[in-house]
């Protein structure tokens, strides 16, 4: 067993030990490797790393990503150095709103969990979650497209009994939602992911499990409930046969679909995660890129997506289909010809998608594209939608059952949801995504009887006005929605916080 005091001899770039989780390593020459630069290693080198390690890493990421020979065994307990974590004052506020913030009882859309996330979260939680690309026109464009599709309700229909469950790629869902794949879930709240698995399970929905995790991938397994369905959604490795191996693992542990992103051969500029310069304290790191040119001092997204292959092209979805039996669904589909190339090539479905406006920016919304797909689908193919042999999924922007009815009207299977459920856990916990999840199934009951749908099969096409729907006014940034929330006594409460 390795003492503390020795450990600490070893803090240099000549010699590099850590201490993670009761264990040493010996991480000196994977220094210039690690995907989050060099520098945030050697602030913690000779000493106990374990509290920077967990928010980003999955548990097994070091001992997987470590030669067997630089695992150095335990250290005594108690004898290793920490790294002074000194409490700042803005920390100390920011304990402080969060012990202040409104009871979950007062949470009444998705809307509020955004508005109290932003005051209660780290400021590097804040800005890796809510930060989109560029001038983040598209990611107020997705919710902003759905204010521009009314509804065209029915009257004088019995809406005694209501009914808003569906099936997504054959499996029982209570409402036509997942939650869809966000990665670094432990920046919000120390349990991460399983947050989400565990109110998926309390509620019926399925949680698709993202590459990007903050718990491993069998953490999160585990930790769900027998027969409770789970999807995958996979960043494509440049190392194929580590695809290989997460994709026939994912496989073996019943995962239920398979999403290859599609829309992030690099993970976009977002501005707010880039100012946390994620990795690099000081400037001297700032332009510093690694070897294979990857500027890691551009937050967490470019810190963790270095692997990320971007030769990614249609002729490798053959390989995919002969490594899996799993359905393939692409995510991240933004036009008709490639939903049709998918088709074509017999995949169970596309997610319309755009990375929640965190890619290209001015990109169109995912429920845009979804009016122009099913157009073109039929007059190409003479499909009609909801299609259970190719199944649309649309994401971004939404934040109301309204939003999800539009999309189901529209042709949609179903639609995911990210940031309001991160935003839900970061600031309450499990609790939090449970009373988000709640919050829906009450607006699904309330819409279906105002619109006169007695089940999911009764939205059809005639009850949506989208005429609009192309009509872009690019909305100059801001954040008014949950804003404008707070005229009563939340916003005086909320402006004190
Ligand atoms: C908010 C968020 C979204 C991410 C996400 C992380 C966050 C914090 N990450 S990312 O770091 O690489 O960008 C992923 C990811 O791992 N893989 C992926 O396919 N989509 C990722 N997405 C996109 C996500 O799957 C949905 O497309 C998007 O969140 C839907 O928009 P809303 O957030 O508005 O619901």
């Amino acid at each position: 067993m390795l003492s503390g005091k020795e450990v600490a001899t070893h803090n240099t770039r000549k010699s590099c030990w850590i201490i993670v989780h009761g264990n040493v390593y010996d991480v000196t020459d994977f220094l210039d490797e690690h995907p989050g630069g060099s520098k945030i290693i050697l602030k913690y080198a000779g000493k106990d790393a374990t509290q920077e390690y967990d928010p980003i890493h999955p548990p097994d990421a070091i001992t997987t990503n470590l030669p067997p020979e630089k695992h150095l065994g335990p250290v005594e307990p108690n004898t290793a150095q920490k790294v002074e974590i000194t409490i700042t004052d803005e920390e100390k506020g920011r304990q402080e709103r969060m012990s202040r913030r409104p009871v979950l009882d007062e949470i009444l859309n998705l809307h509020d969990f955004e508005a109290i996330a932003k005051q209660v979260m780290t400021e590097k939680a804040w800005a890796y979650y809510s930060s989109a690309a560029d001038d983040e026109i598209t990611t107020r464009e997705n919710h902003a497209a759905y204010h521009r599709i009314w509804f065209r309700p029915r009257i004088l229909i019995d809406v005694t009994k209501v009914d808003w469950s569906t099936t997504i790629l054959g499996h029982r869902s209570s409402m036509p939602l997942y939650i869809t794949a966000t990665a670094l879930g432990k920046l919000g709240h120390p349990d991460g992911e399983i947050n989400l698995t565990k109110a998926a399970a309390k509620h019926g929905v399925i949680q698709m499990i993202p590459t990007l995790a903050s718990c491993s991938f069998d953490q999160i397994v585990d930790a769900a409930q027998p027969g409770q369905v789970q999807f995958l959604q996979l960043y494509v490795n440049k190392d194929r046969n580590i695809t290989k191996r997460i994709v026939q693992h994912a496989e073996k542990r019943g995962i239920k679909g398979l999403f290859i992103t599609v829309d992030a051969p690099q993970l976009g500029r977002r501005e707010k995660d880039m100012r946390m310069k994620f990795t690099a304290e000081d400037p001297s790191e700032v332009a510093k890129s690694g070897s294979d040119g990857v500027d890691r001092s551009q937050g967490a997204a470019r810190a963790i997506s270095s692997f990320i292959d971007p030769g990614l092209q249609w002729s490798d979805l053959d390989w995919f289909k002969s490594i899996t039996k799993m359905p393939l669904i692409l995510k991240g589909v933004q036009r008709w010809e490639d939903a049709l190339k998918a088709y074509d090539l017999g995949l169970a479905g596309v997610v319309l998608s755009n990375h929640g406006g965190r890619q290209l920016d001015f990109a169109r919304s995912g429920i845009e594209v979804l009016v122009e797909v099913v157009a073109k689908l039929k007059e190409k193919r003479g499909l009609t939608f909801p299609n259970e042999k190719f199944q649309l999924f649309v994401d971004g922007g939404v934040r109301r059952a309204t939003d999800v009815i539009k999309a189901i009207a529209l042709g949609a299977t179903a639609v995911g949801v990210g940031r309001p459920f991160l935003y839900a856990f970061s600031s309450y916990g499990v609790e939090g995504v449970d009373r988000a999840l709640s919050i829906l199934h009450d607006e699904f009951e309330m819409n279906m009887r105002l619109l006169g749908a007695n089940t999911i099969k009764d939205i059809t096409p005639d009850m949506v006005d989208v005429s609009n729907i192309s009509a872009h006014v690019a909305a100059i940034p801001g954040d008014r929605l949950y804003d404008s929330n707070y005229e009563s006594m939340q916003h005086a409460r909320l402006r004190e916080l």
